[in-house]
């Protein structure tokens, strides 16, 4: 079946409790502002966003299933699980909701880890899913002020705190996110 916006909306926001649909709601929002300002295509942001955490409230059999049967991504089993549905997500848009758009589905695919090149839309993704209205946690108010001038200034702060947390707890950290943090102040130092 093919899916007009409302008919996503209605499908998505099925798959998830009613928090998390707000939460959605929020980086959908924040999502087309910030393509509006940093020149992305906000028609882009608000798909990807609407179908970000999809997959966010399934089993863990669920998704394991899904990675190994398609070979999505062998390292994503050998970490944290919260990590898994972004990759399911993406694939979760391609097979179920028929998203073909590449951009579309890497910035699904990427909105929890990051990754080394991150396009704008991924940045646009990512950063809004860190300072939807919605979310609160130390910083938060930080990183929204620096969005309104920095994108990877913003984003580069997201990933910061996102490693603190797991640094504090003494977790293991998916070495793409440090990796796409690093890009990131790589970027901010080239525009010096
Ligand atoms: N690089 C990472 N390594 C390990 N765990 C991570 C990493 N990045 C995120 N996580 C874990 O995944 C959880 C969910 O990430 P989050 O960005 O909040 O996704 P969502 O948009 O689905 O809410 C985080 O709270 C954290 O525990």
């Amino acid at each position: 079946m093919e899916y007009n916006r409302e008919q996503l909306i209605e499908a998505v926001s099925a798959q998830m409790p009613e928090k998390r649909w707000t939460h959605t709601l929020g980086v959908m929002e924040t999502a087309v502002q910030l393509a509006r300002r940093y020149g992305a295509d906000p028609v882009k942001a608000d798909l990807a966003a609407i179908l970000h955490d999809v997959s966010k409230y399934w089993t863990i059999e669920k998704m394991r299933n899904i990675l190994v049967e398609h070979k999505l991504n062998d390292e994503l089993l050998l970490h944290d699980k919260q990590l898994w549905h972004a990759e399911v997500g993406a694939f979760t848009a391609r097979e179920v909701y028929g998203i073909t758009d590449p951009e579309i589905l890497d910035a699904i695919r990427y909105h929890t880890s990051g990754r080394v090149g991150m396009t704008l839309l991924d940045k646009v993704v990512c950063l809004a899913d860190y300072i939807e209205p919605g979310r609160d946690f130390p910083g938060v108010h930080n990183l929204r002020e620096l969005a309104q001038h920095s994108l990877e200034g913003a984003l580069a702060g997201g990933f910061d705190s996102t490693i603190s947390h797991l640094i504090a707890r003494k977790q293991i950290i998916y070495p793409l996110t440090v990796l796409s943090r690093n890009d990131l102040i790589k970027q901010l130092e080239e525009n010096i």
